[in-house]
């Protein structure tokens, strides 16, 4: 939606003969829009539940209230002074809370809301429960923007800034690092995204927007209390989101629209109805947000989105200048170097002393039975586990102990045995996210859209290391749609896109077709050729044995034996670990 036809929309709204009732509801409906716009970078898109969102609101409000009224300072002060202050708590609530996972975040962020409710009701300077009067009004000359039609603009065009800055945010480097988070810290960290950072960013961010809905709100209202920032309108924000459409901007907005309209409605219908007064509407509001659960999972946005017609990206990233390269190791020179690695789980030893080496344009197969210890000894190289005892070097330098984006950053990439991608994000935007580290821009650039020059280099880049790999004609499709041989594909060359010095490539082959495996032998023999070193974990003896130069066979978490494919596949040892027979 082009954003100069919204503001024109919202400026004939606003001088159109619309009765005032309605210009209130538009205005309520801007306010929750601000809130769930945060959520829907939080929650939709990061994977991360807030309860605590009110919480948010209510300390842009009071922040404003208290300072206007007994400071006399301006509201356009105080409402910075709210933002520092909510970006203060954010943090410190964020970095705290963001660790855990599972069930303790969404119950972490109700025992913020709920303390800061009781907080708020119990501070005398902040007048308890009855809260603050005489809040004065957003004054801009002699204009009074906290009334009627004037605050109907400037409430939604800070909705409208705030919807086309997370878009913006969303079509960039920080946005791929922020939809990396919900596929779990593995992919992402191993792209080099530092998970933590990233949570209490987007926290922040939600957080800020919800300390403007807060500031506005108490100069539109004139007063303050605690009750519109307890737990109930932090659940009733996450309802507007879920029934919106929490993975959609624009969910945000239809939810806020819906949950208000509809809840006036009913608080009138009701009661009608069923002869008595009471708050039916919060059942009736139940049996929708399961209806919606059932039928829309993704909220009532996905079906509208759905049916918009969809632009390819347009290119735009052609003429852009190449992104800078690393030093390649030379031909034959050790890039990594396995030294006696011990992975003990228990009492159980997965990895026992292993040693091995690849060298700068050589494939290297690490075979072995299932449960050899093949993958612990890949998660051992890639930071993923951390070692008992032994050594990992990488082009010389230690690198056991390390977190594996640092690996990463020094040039080690990998796929992943069970393939980790975005599904809905387009093959282009996946593997651009490979190329994280290359780029520096953040989020504030992003949401300003300065950060355009670096991002036509990233997808420049995403789209040579897709035509390396033989899928340049599948830039625009969603990564979701594809089949299992073009994933495997998009893992490579997402793993290319980080300009890496070593490529470590766990069962690539798994659940591919005879002519998916072959596609993918021509791939790794030309990586070979460009001079790329490879470290192959594989059970498809074809394909280890066609492309390999050197094999390395566990048992039983041991070192069995190594050599050329021709030594492995005529040793007696290596037939009996495979059959089960005598060695
Ligand atoms: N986190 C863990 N905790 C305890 N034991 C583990 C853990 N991870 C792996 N193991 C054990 O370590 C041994 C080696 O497992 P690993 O997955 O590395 O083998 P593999 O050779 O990769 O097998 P496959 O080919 O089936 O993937 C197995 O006995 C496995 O059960």
């Amino acid at each position: 939606m082009q954003p100069l036809a919204l503001l024109a929309a919202i400026v004939l709204i606003a001088w159109l003969p619309l009765p005032d009732f309605w210009i209130t509801q538009l205005n309520y409906i801007g306010l929750y829009s601000l809130v769930v716009l945060g959520l829907v970078l939080l929650t939709g898109i990061g994977g991360l539940t807030s309860f605590g969102q009110a919480a948010f609101v209510g300390i842009g409000a009071y922040t404003s209230a208290y300072l206007t009224i007994n400071a006399g300072l301006s509201p356009w002060l105080t409402v910075l002074m709210g933002l520092g202050i909510t970006a203060i708590s954010a943090l410190v609530v964020g970095w705290i809370t963001l660790r855990m996972s599972g069930h303790y975040l969404p119950l972490a962020t109700i025992a913020w809301g709920l303390a800061l409710y009781y907080l708020m009701g119990n501070v005398d300077a902040l007048g308890k429960y009855d809260g603050l009067l005489g809040v004065p009004g957003i004054t801009l000359g002699d204009w009074n923007l906290s009334q009627g039609r004037p605050f109907f603009l400037l409430t939604w065009v800070l909705v409208l800034l705030a919807a086309f800055s997370l878009i913006n945010l969303l079509n960039s480097r920080t946005g791929r690092a922020i939809r990396s988070l919900r596929t779990g810290a593995q992919m992402a960290e191993a792209m080099g995204v530092n998970t933590l950072r990233y949570k209490i960013g987007i926290f922040l961010i939600a957080a800020l927007f919800a300390s403007v809905s807060g500031w506005l709100f108490a100069h539109y209202q004139g007063t303050v209390n605690p009750s519109p920032f307890g737990i109930k309108w932090g659940i009733e924000y996450l309802f507007m989101a879920v029934l919106g459409g929490a993975g959609y901007v624009w969910g945000a907005v239809t939810g806020a629209a819906l949950t208000k309209l509809l809840e006036d409605q009913l608080q009138v219908l009701l009661p009608r109805l069923f002869g008595t007064s009471g708050s039916y509407e919060t059942i009736v509001f139940g049996i929708v947000l399961v209806l919606v659960l059932k039928y829309l999972p993704d909220g009532i946005w996905s079906f509208v989105a759905q049916r918009l017609p969809k632009k390819p990206r347009p290119n735009d990233w052609d003429g852009a200048a190449p992104l800078e390269e690393r030093s390649r190791p030379a031909p034959g020179d050790l890039v990594l170097d396995v030294r006696a690695v011990r992975k003990q789980f228990g009492g159980l030893i997965a990895v026992n002393d292993i040693s091995f080496s690849v060298r700068a344009g050589q494939i290297v197969g690490l075979i072995g039975p299932n449960g050899a210890g093949k993958s612990t000894t890949f998660n051992l190289i890639t930071g993923v586990l951390g070692l008992t005892t032994g050594e990992v070097r990488f082009r010389g330098d230690v690198v056991s102990g390390l977190p594996s984006r640092e690996i990463a950053r020094r040039g080690v990439a990998r796929t992943f045995q069970h393939v980790k991608m975005i599904p809905d994000m387009t093959v282009l935007e996946n593997v651009a996210l490979g190329a994280h580290l290359r780029g520096h821009r953040g989020a504030l650039s992003a949401m300003l859209r300065l950060d355009r020059p670096e991002e036509q280099r990233l997808l420049r880049e995403a789209a040579h290391q897709l035509q390396r790999v033989g899928m340049e004609g599948s830039l625009h499709e969603l990564a979701g749609n594809l089949a299992m041989g073009p994933q495997r594909l998009l893992e490579i060359a997402r793993a290319l896109c980080s300009d890496p010095a070593l490529l470590l490539l766990d069962e690539p082959a798994a659940g591919l077709r005879h002519k998916e495996k072959q596609a993918l032998a021509g791939v790794l023999r030309q990586l070979r050729a460009e001079g790329m070193s490879i470290l192959l974990v594989e059970h498809d003896m074809d394909l280890v044995m066609d492309v390999t130069d050197h094999i390395v066979v566990m048992e039983f978490g041991t070192h069995l034996m190594e050599g050329t494919p021709a030594e492995v596949q005529q040793s007696p040892a290596v037939r009996a670990a495979y059959l089960g027979t005598e060695h």
